[in-house]
């Protein structure tokens, strides 16, 4: 049995625990990252990395069927799922390459093995003890399914979905948040009929209302089909495919049924409740440092209740870091985090949705406007409508920012800076948007909202 000792010690190797090494190692820190899988971890073996190239396939795939409409000669013959996967495969591999080299030449030792936490300061792998004056918990999370409904065969899970092979004729989505409503996305450009199953009101139920109403119209055009406020009952499969009943009695006959009901935390048999360490439904409840009950113990990522994002996550690893450096970092809220649903048309937001923003502000202490992208000049060149809500507190700063277009994420990074900043619309408003782009939105919703409409009425 060997024993290393470091100041900081990460058990996962995904975006919140390699982050959480690389700042600590630039503070001057030692670090040990330990992984049972690959660095990287879901976001970029199974999350974001490989299903936006999915989604950028399937948007080529659209722009294709729709040459045409550009002047363009082009003939549109059908997906080739292995040309699809080898492009899919090149990204990752590329950018896991890159990220094993960034800890390489850091010098942070990133230690192959399942690891367990074996006291408040160390982690065992084997017969190795790998000690830690902190230790960062990182080990992330899985998707999860219903009870009594079991992932196997026709039923899938993302990590299945995206591993396809071939475009399936006709599918089943369980769940009309961000995974459901972007592989429902990818699969219809790419030619198969496709159903949502969702128990809330709307599709992205955690989206602004106005926003969920638009992407429901858009699915609509399509052909995407959803039914809204009725829950799964059951499944049954057979050689064919899957029969989906729900609660009302409708059934739903399709090839593969997608359970996308939400990711659980990884934290069972890890030793983290025999050292102490309080555990909420799986979840690790941290104090707003990220620090758990037990000192010296923080935890990052997806194990954190909250949002379950990448870049929330990168941002908790420095954060830990910085703590730990005694560095004292300013924290986020989750409601500040930018939010993005790759669908086509995307979804961005970040901060209030407008009714939350009146629960929290009062009614009548809150502005907002939509400003329709049918004004805007880029969004026409590019084929794409939708909107740009920005929500404001009257006399106050700019508190949410809701968008639906094609490349609706690209826009978002303005806005979470003038949410994070308290910027009020009469800052922003003398500040100069070029011409022609879909940023523009943005502007002309915030001179509208400062009392100087341009393009909007
Ligand atoms: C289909 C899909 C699409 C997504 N798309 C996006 C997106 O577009 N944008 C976005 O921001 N987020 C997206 N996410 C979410 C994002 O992937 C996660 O929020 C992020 O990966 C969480 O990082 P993490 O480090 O907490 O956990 P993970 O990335 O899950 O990393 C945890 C790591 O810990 C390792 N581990 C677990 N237990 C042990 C152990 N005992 N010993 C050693 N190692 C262990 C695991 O192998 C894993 O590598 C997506 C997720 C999915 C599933």
């Amino acid at each position: 049995m060997s024993e290393q000792n470091f100041d900081i010690v990460v058990l996962g190797g995904g975006s919140a625990g390699y982050a959480a090494a690389i700042r600590a190692v630039e503070l001057g820190l030692t670090a040990a990252v330990i992984e049972k899988d690959k660095l990287g971890g879901t976001c970029l073996h199974r999350g974001c990395i490989p299903t936006k190239a999915l989604l950028h396939a399937a948007e080529v795939a659209e722009v294709s069927k729709d040459a045409a409409k550009y002047g363009i000669k082009a003939a549109f013959d059908g997906i080739d799922m292995s040309g699809v996967a080898a492009y899919r495969e090149g990204i990752v591999s590329s950018k896991w390459k890159g990220l094993q080299g960034l800890l390489k030449a850091r010098g942070i030792p990133v230690i192959e093995g399942e690891g367990r936490l074996v006291a408040a300061n160390a982690v065992q792998v084997g017969d190795d003890r790998y000690v830690g004056k902190n230790i960062v918990l990182a080990t992330g999370s899985y998707s999860k399914s219903l009870p009594g409904l079991d992932i196997g065969g026709r039923v899938i899970t993302s990590e299945h979905a995206l591993e396809l092979d071939f475009v399936p004729k006709k599918v089943a989505v369980l769940g009309g948040g961000v995974i459901g409503v972007e592989f429902a996305s990818v699969w219809r450009s790419f030619g198969a009929e496709v159903t949502i199953i969702e128990a809330l009101p709307h599709l992205v139920p955690n989206e602004d209302e106005s926003v969920s109403k638009q992407l429901e119209r858009a699915f609509r055009k399509r052909g995407i089909e959803y039914s809204l406020g009725v829950r799964f009952q059951s499944v049954t499969q057979n050689d064919q495919g899957v029969v989906v009943t729900l609660e009302n009695g409708q059934t739903y006959e399709a090839e593969l049924l997608l359970v996308a009901v939400g990711r659980g935390p990884v934290t069972e048999n890890l030793g983290y409740e025999e050292v102490g360490v309080t555990l909420d439904r799986g979840f690790v409840p941290t104090n707003e440092r990220l620090e758990t009950n037990v000192p010296g113990i923080y935890a990052v990522g997806d194990i954190v209740p909250g949002l379950q994002l990448a870049h929330r996550s990168y941002q908790q690893g420095i954060f830990v870091a910085e703590e730990i450096a005694g560095l004292s970092p300013i924290i986020v809220e989750d409601v500040n985090i930018p939010k993005i649903t790759y669908c086509e048309p995307e979804i961005a937001s970040v901060g209030y949705t407008e009714a939350k923003a009146a629960e929290k502000f009062g009614a009548d202490q809150v502005s907002a406007f939509d400003y329709n992208l049918a004004g805007n000049g880029k969004s026409s060149i590019l084929g794409t409508t939708g909107s740009v809500k920005v929500v404001r507190v009257n006399d106050g700063p700019i508190v949410g920012v809701h968008i639906i277009a094609g490349r609706a994420g690209e826009l978002i990074a303005e806005a979470q800076l003038a949410v994070n900043w308290e910027a009020y619309p009469e800052d922003i408003a003398p500040f100069i948007h070029a011409h022609p782009t879909q940023g523009e939105a943005f502007g002309e919703a915030v001179l509208k909202l400062a009392g100087k409409p341009l393009h909007a009425i």
